[in-house]
């Protein structure tokens, strides 16, 4: 045990703001490798993307500045996002997550903040 006062977010815990951009890269690389997502982001400015979805991890994780984008209904409105897509992606977010050394409480945590956000997102 040292000085320095014990993290008390799951955001501090994985590492801040530094571990959440490396969470967001892996987590982009595994999405649009899949071929059932991919279809979703093509055109879409992916550098746009990271920084809002960045934002957005580090929400989920219980620290980062207030989300400010456009609300989640409107940013997935006319996307067609079907509820196997919506748990794909929630899947591979538990995966980077995984890979950046987050234990399974935390992954549960992220998980269970991201999942009530399924009707606004899932539209087909
Ligand atoms: C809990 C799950 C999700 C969260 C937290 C989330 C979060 C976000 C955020 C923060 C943005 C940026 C909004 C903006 O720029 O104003 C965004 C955009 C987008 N999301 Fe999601 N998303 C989720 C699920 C999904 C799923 C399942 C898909 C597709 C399979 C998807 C596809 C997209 C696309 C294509 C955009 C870009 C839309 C555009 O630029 O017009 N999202 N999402």
């Amino acid at each position: 045990m040292g000085t320095e006062a014990a993290p008390d977010t799951n955001f501090d815990r994985i590492g801040g703001a530094p571990a959440v951009a490396a969470v967001v890269d892996v987590f982009y690389e595994e999405v649009l490798a899949d071929p059932l997502l991919a279809p979703y982001f093509e055109g879409v400015d992916l550098e746009r993307l990271k920084e809002h979805q960045r934002l957005f991890v580090g929400q989920a994780l219980g620290a980062g500045p207030p989300y400010t984008g456009r609300a989640m209904n409107v940013a997935h409105a006319g996307l067609g996002i079907t509820p196997a897509a919506f748990a794909a992606v929630i899947g591979h977010l538990g995966a980077a997550l995984a890979d950046a050394g987050a234990d399974d409480e935390m992954i549960y945590q992220a998980v269970d903040a991201l999942a009530p956000l399924a009707p606004e997102i899932i539209t087909a």
